[in-house]
Parts: structure tokens; C-alpha cells; sequence
């Protein structure tokens, strides 16, 4: 990812993110690093510009341009590894938990905080927490929007390893691939949609409601309220 400064998930990244990923299961690739060019974030989640007084018809674009991004990344028939040296708060943390493996660097803080800003994960963004960490960690830390450092992430499960530094993390994310290599590919990949199908099913069958929710959610004015003044926080503090 390569959207600076913090590789917020905007409708465009994610449209180049989502095409991306199509190329590369065209062309039959073998494993995928996810990874940013940013020293300090993973990515920083969802452009929350794009949720403030929006277009209804912007809106429900970028939602659906969202679901088609995750629906990819989630269903790959190619091994994917996060490499997570930078923070990666809710979408972010989505993103990470989307892969296969994840790899984190000290000094990160990573987890769906959404409901510390007052909005809500949705389901399919729970039911992946849920999917890497078990339904009680899960629980605990979605209701609470907990953001886990490097330790409590790697202690949780959240994440499969700790490496140094960004060279180390691509290192490692690299080894995870190379471990992958010599595996029957179509086995590999059916198993891995076994796994995965129940949490894809239940977002395609239900994307036009899921949809509805979101658009329901965000165009509240408390919501917008919200969004406003969380907005304010984030730019008064790099200011
Ligand atoms: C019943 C069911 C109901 C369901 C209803 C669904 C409802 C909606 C669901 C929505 C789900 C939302 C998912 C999300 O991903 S929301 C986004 C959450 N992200 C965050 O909270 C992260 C916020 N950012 C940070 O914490 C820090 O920026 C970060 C740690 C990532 C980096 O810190 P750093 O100090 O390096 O950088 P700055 O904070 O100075 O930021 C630099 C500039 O970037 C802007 N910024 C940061 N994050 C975002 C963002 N997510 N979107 C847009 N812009 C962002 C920040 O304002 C700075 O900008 P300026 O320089 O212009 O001030």
C-alpha cells in the first residue's frame, strides 16, 4: 500500500487494491505480501472523509467497493502474508486479519477500535477477529475497541510472529510464502475456502442489507456528529 500519510482505505485505494488483487490471481501468482511504504502505519483503516457528509450515492460506492476488496483478499487462492510494521487500527487491523499469516514489528498497535469511536464494526469485520483469535478474546476485545501492542497482539494469537524490523517482517512474511511453496496448490486452496466459506457466505448473501446498515449507521446525525468531531482530534493533533 502507497497512500500517504497513513494509507487510508479511500474508494480509490481500494478500487487500485481490489485490482491488484484480480491481477494477481489472473496471472496465477504464488503468494502475496501485503505490506506499506509508510515507515509508521500498516494502514490506518477506512478514509473516515469518506464517511462524512457524504453523497449517498459516493457512500454506498465506497461501501460496495469495500466489500468487493475484501471479498477478494479474503477468498485468494494464493497464500497471503501481512507484514505489519506500522499501526493498524480497524480497517487496518481488517486488512491484516484478511491474510493468511501475520507479522508484526514492536511498537504497533493493532485491533478494530471502532467502537471507541462511537461507530461499530460490522459483522464481517467481527466475524474475522472472531475467525483469528476465538469467539471470547474476540468478544472481549470488540466491545471494548481494544487496540493490542505488539506482545498482547502475539500472545492472543492476533499475530504469528514478531520480527525486529521492516527488512526482518518481509523476511520472515517471505519464509511464511517459501513454507507454502511445495503445496498441492488446488488442496491447499480448497481447504483454506472450507475454512473461510461460512465468513465469505454470509457477507455475499447479505451485501445489499449490509450495505443498508452502513448507510442507515453513518448518515445519523449523532453519527455524523461523531465523525465530525473525531475528525477535528485527528487533524488538531497534527497540527
Ligand atoms: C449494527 C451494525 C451496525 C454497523 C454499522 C457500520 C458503521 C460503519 C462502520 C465503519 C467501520 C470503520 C472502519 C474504519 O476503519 S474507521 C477508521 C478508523 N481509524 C482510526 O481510528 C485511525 C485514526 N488514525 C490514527 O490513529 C493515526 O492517524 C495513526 C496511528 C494511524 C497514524 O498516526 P500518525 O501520528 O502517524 O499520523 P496522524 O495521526 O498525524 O495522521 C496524519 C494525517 O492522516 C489523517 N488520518 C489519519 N487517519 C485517518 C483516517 N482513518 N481517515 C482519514 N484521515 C486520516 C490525519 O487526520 C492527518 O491528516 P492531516 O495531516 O490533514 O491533519
Amino acid at each position: 500500500m502507497n497512500r500517504p500519510p497513513v494509507n487510508s482505505l479511500n474508494t480509490e485505494h481500494l478500487e487500485q487494491l481490489h485490482r491488484a488483487l484480480v491481477r494477481l490471481e489472473n496471472e496465477k501468482c504464488r503468494g502475496m505480501i501485503l505490506s506499506s511504504s509508510s515507515p509508521t502505519v500498516f494502514s490506518a483503516g477506512l478514509d473516515i472523509r469518506e464517511m462524512y457528509k457524504p453523497e449517498l450515492e459516493k457512500a454506498r460506492k465506497f461501501w460496495r467497493t469495500l466489500q468487493d476488496m475484501w471479498l477478494k483478499l479474503y477468498s485468494t487462492p494464493y497464500p497471503t502474508v501481512a507484514a505489519i510494521h506500522g499501526h493498524a487500527p480497524a480497517g487496518g487491523c481488517l486488512l491484516a486479519l484478511s491474510c493468511e499469516y501475520r507479522v508484526i514489528v514492536p511498537n504497533v498497535k493493532i485491533g478494530l477500535n471502532e467502537t471507541q469511536l462511537g461507530i461499530v464494526a460490522p459483522q464481517w469485520f467481527q466475524d474475522c477477529m472472531r475467525n483469528v483469535i476465538g469467539e471470547r478474546q474476540a468478544e472481549k476485545a470488540l466491545i471494548a475497541g481494544h487496540m493490542f501492542n505488539t506482545e498482547q497482539a502475539l500472545q492472543v494469537g492476533l499475530v504469528d510472529e514478531v520480527a525486529a524490523d521492516k527488512a526482518a517482517c518481509i523476511a520472515r512474511a517471505e519464509a511464511f510464502l517459501a513454507s507454502q511453496a511445495n503445496l498441492p496448490l488446488l488442496a491447499r486452496k480448497t481447504v483454506k475456502l472450507g475454512f473461510r466459506n461460512s465468513t465469505l457466505s454470509r457477507l455475499m448473501t447479505g451485501r445489499e442489507a449490509d450495505t443498508k446498515i452502513f448507510i442507515e449507521y453513518i448518515f445519523q446525525p449523532k453519527v455524523q456528529k461523531g465523525i465530525e468531531l473525531y475528525l477535528q482530534s485527528l487533524s488538531k493533533k497534527s497540527g
